[in-house]
Parts: structure tokens; C-alpha cells; sequence
């Protein structure tokens, strides 16, 4: 069976390199559905997510050709606006393909998307921005379908700053006539790279980045090239990993500006971290402080690092708490380090973590960044560790197997 195995690494030295953003990627690529023409986007991550999504345009019509980095996409071929049901429930960013197909067809049809199983995940407020919006929303046995004989900008207020609402709302806003304002938006740097790619096609949105996004709708957008951001999580992924196993290792092609409420953790913990153009080298103490952790949205301390950051508090001097407020149900994790001697309590949306020496056993990968803090926790654990279900982690992270044998870390995938 598919798994991987990772043994004790005392050190991870050298140079590691970033790939592009995977949720900057996807949606900058369902939205290459609005250009007419050909788009080419480059430093895109070679992911299961990505190949999915790939393969969702070419169902749709669209001539997508990937390969190394980059994708050129031309939707002019589209003739069909429902996506592939099966594939649609393998990845959460093909809903994506709602708001973009809305946008340029009025017409979009998508099941329920999948992604990482870490809370309930409704998509209520992307539904709340279609009416808006002028469309009809249905919703039966699964299926999310819209259909508008005409956008019309609108004025709509979030309950909570959701990065996919955000995003889904302005693929369809983009395309709507007159002007549309979103309040309460989520602040991600995704969100940010999504509205230039946008602009650089012929939108005119205005304010992402900020909590409130204006758009005058346009009536055509045109491919255009455009470079994904690189991906602050992955980012951050290596930097806990050596913040957690020691060394020096320098983390390239990062904006350091995207990892600054991890950079701030650790260097309470008293990691050194040392920020340069577009790269970090982070140096492990001899002992780490504890800290306790809060994730929040953007620029808060992001949900998608709270796993791994669970990992490297094993390690850190007395008990620690980390409290998760943005899905309510991320802590799959947890089990999975006990088994391999964490001292984790859960209250709810709060654990604590105790020092503790971790020792390799058999565990499963039960969401993308579980899978992060398994194969740190592995590389600390003594003993060897089997991690199963690889295919979570394959979702977000290219190559990370080979990536970390180069700087050290001992671990092999076993297909
Ligand atoms: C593909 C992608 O980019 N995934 C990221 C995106 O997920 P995603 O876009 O799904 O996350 P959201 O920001 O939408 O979700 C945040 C919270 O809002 C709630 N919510 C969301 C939408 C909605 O209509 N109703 C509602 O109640 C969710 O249940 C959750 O509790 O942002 C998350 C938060 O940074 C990250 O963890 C994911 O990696
Ligand atoms: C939760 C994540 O992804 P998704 O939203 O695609 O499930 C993630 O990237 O950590």
C-alpha cells in the first residue's frame, strides 16, 4: 500500500524551494474560464488538486495544455456548463467553476466540492453572492445550479470573511453590469493575486487586500499571461520543519510578508529567522519556548499551518495551547500524534500540547496538513513512522518527498 516511510533526522540543512500557491492557483485558473483567448499562467504547482482541476476544464470544452510550470488555457471552445460530478467532489476549488461559468455563460452548473474534512463547510455565503447578484440558485441532492439572464452589481455583506466566497463572488461580479461591493471580505494574499490576474485581463476590481472589494463590471475580459505567488503555506511548512528538527535551512522563493504571524510565533519560540529578498533561513535553538497559538483569518495566524504548528509544540518547553477558530472541526491530527506519544488534550476548539518525546508508529494522513505535521512529527519520532493515505498530501505539496531528502530528512515514498 501507498504510503510513506520517515525516520528520525537529527538536522535538515541546505536550501528548499517553494513552489507556486496551490489556492491562488486554482482559483486564477477557473477564472481563466472568463478570458476570451488564450491565457498562460505560469508557477503553477504540480498538484493532485491542480491535475483535477485541469481535467474539470477539459471536460468542459476547454483546451488546457499543462505541462512543467505553467498552463495555457483557452475557453472559447466551452459547451458545456456543468462540471464533471465525480471529479467536482475531489477538490474543493472546483466550486470555483460556479463563479466563473456564471460570470462569462450566465449559466453554471457544479456538485458540492470536496477538499480536506475539517468542519462542515457550507457555501451558503457564495450562494447569498449569486443571488445578490441577480442569479436563480438551486440546490438539489448535491447539486448547485445557477442561471442569469443578466448580472447586475450588487452590494453584499459577508457574515464571516470567507476566502472562497470572496473569490466566487468576484469571478461572477467581474462580468455583472454596474458596480458591485463586497464587504467583509477575506484579506488573503490569494485574494489579492486573484484580482490582478482579473485586472490584468480587463477587470476593474478595486480593494482586495482590504475588507471591503469594489468591481465595475466589464462586458469582455481577454486571457492574459500572468505568475502564481508562491505558496506561504508550503512556505511555512518548512520553516516549522526546521524550526521542530534543527539546523539551518534557507527556505527560497517565499514572500515574507505572507508568513509574517508564523515568523512572529517563532521567534517568540526563539527560532532565529532571518529575512532576506524572497527567502528565510530559519536556525533552531537549543531549546524552545512555549507559545500559545490563535488561528484567525488573514493576517492572523492561518488555519492551514495550525496542524504542523501542533507538531513542532511537541517540542516546545510546558504546556502550550492552540485554539482553532476557523473550522470547527481540525484537530484529525490530534489522534494520530498521540499514537505516536503526543501529550495533546482537546476541549472543543482548544488543545494543549506538553513536551514530549515522539516515537514512530503507524498513522494516517486524514487531511492535507495532518499529513504536513505526520511526516514533521515522523522526522522528529524515533523509530520509523508509516504514514497512509499519501494522497491527501499530494494535494498540496509538489514533490515533498524528494524536497526533503535533498535537505537531509530521511524519508521515502513506498508505492
Ligand atoms: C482552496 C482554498 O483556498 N482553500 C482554503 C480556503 O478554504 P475555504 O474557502 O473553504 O475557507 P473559507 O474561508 O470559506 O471558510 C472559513 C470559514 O467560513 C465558513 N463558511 C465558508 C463559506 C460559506 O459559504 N459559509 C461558511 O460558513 C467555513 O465553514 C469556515 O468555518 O480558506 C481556508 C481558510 O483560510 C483555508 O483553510 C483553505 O486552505
Ligand atoms: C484546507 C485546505 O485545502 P482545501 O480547502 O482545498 O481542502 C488546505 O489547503 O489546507
Amino acid at each position: 500500500m501507498k504510503r510513506l516511510l520517515v525516520r528520525e533526522t537529527r538536522n535538515l540543512n541546505g536550501r528548499i524551494a517553494v513552489n507556486g500557491a496551490k489556492n491562488a492557483a486554482l482559483p486564477i485558473i477557473a477564472a481563466s474560464l472568463l478570458g476570451e483567448g488564450e491565457s498562460k499562467l505560469k508557477g503553477i504547482p504540480n498538484l493532485r488538486d491542480v491535475n483535477n482541476l485541469v481535467k474539470l476544464l477539459s471536460d468542459l470544452g476547454a483546451k488546457v495544455d499543462f505541462s512543467g510550470n505553467e498552463i495555457e488555457v483557452n475557453a472559447d471552445l466551452v459547451n458545456k456548463y456543468s462540471t464533471h460530478n465525480e471529479l467536482a467532489r475531489k477538490l474543493r476549488a472546483s466550486y470555483y467553476t460556479l463563479g466563473a461559468l456564471l460570470g462569462r455563460y450566465g449559466q453554471a452548473q457544479c456538485a458540492l466540492p470536496g477538499g480536506c474534512e475539517i468542519g462542515n463547510r457550507p457555501i451558503d455565503l457564495h450562494l447569498k453572492g449569486f443571488t445578490a447578484l441577480g442569479a436563480e440558485v438551486e440546490l438539489n441532492h448535491g447539486i448547485v445550479k445557477l442561471e442569469a439572464d443578466k448580472l447586475i452589481g450588487a452590494k453584499i455583506y459577508l457574515d464571516y470573511p470567507s476566502v472562497g466566497a470572496t473569490m466566487n463572488i468576484m469571478l461572477a461580479a467581474v462580468k455583472a453590469e454596474g458596480e458591485t461591493v463586497i464587504e467583509n471580505v477575506a484579506r488573503e494574499p490569494e485574494i489579492i493575486d486573484l484580482a490582478n490576474y482579473l485586472n490584468i485581463m480587463g477587470a476593474k476590481v478595486k480593494g482586495a487586500g482590504t475588507d471591503v472589494i469594489k468591481i465595475e463590471g466589464v462586458e469582455e475580459l481577454i486571457g492574459a499571461d500572468y505568475t502564481i505567488i508562491p505558496d506561504r503555506i508550503e512556505a511555512g511548512t518548512y520553516m516549522m520543519a526546521a524550526a521542530a528538527i534543527g539546523g539551518e535551512l534557507v527556505i527560497e522563493n517565499v514572500l515574507v510578508e505572507h508568513v509574517r504571524a508564523l515568523i512572529a510565533k517563532l521567534k517568540e519560540m526563539g527560532v532565529e529567522v532571518i529575512e532576506d529578498v524572497n527567502q528565510v533561513k530559519v536556525t533552531a535553538p537549543n531549546k524552545l519556548a512555549g507559545v500559545d497559538v490563535k488561528t484567525m483569518p488573514y493576517p492572523g495566524f492561518p488555519t492551514d499551518m495550525q496542524s504542523q504548528f501542533m507538531t513542532l509544540l511537541t517540542q516546545a518547553e510546558g504546556e502550550n495551547v492552540v485554539i482553532e477558530t476557523v473550522f470547527e472541526n481540525r484537530f484529525g491530527h490530534v489522534d494520530e500524534l498521540r499514537r505516536m506519544g503526543a501529550k495533546i488534550k482537546v476541549d472543543g476548539r482548544s488543545a494543549v500540547v506538553a513536551k514530549a518525546n515522539l516515537e514512530g508508529a503507524q498513522v494516517e494522513a486524514t487531511d492535507l496538513r495532518a499529513g504536513a505535521a505526520l511526516i514533521i512529527a515522523g522526522l522528529l519520532a524515533k523509530g520509523e513512522t508509516e504514514i497512509y493515505n499519501v494522497h491527501h498530501i499530494e494535494r498540496g505539496y509538489q514533490n515533498i518527498t524528494r524536497k526533503l531528502r535533498d535537505i537531509g530528512a530521511n524519508i521515502e515514498l513506498i508505492t
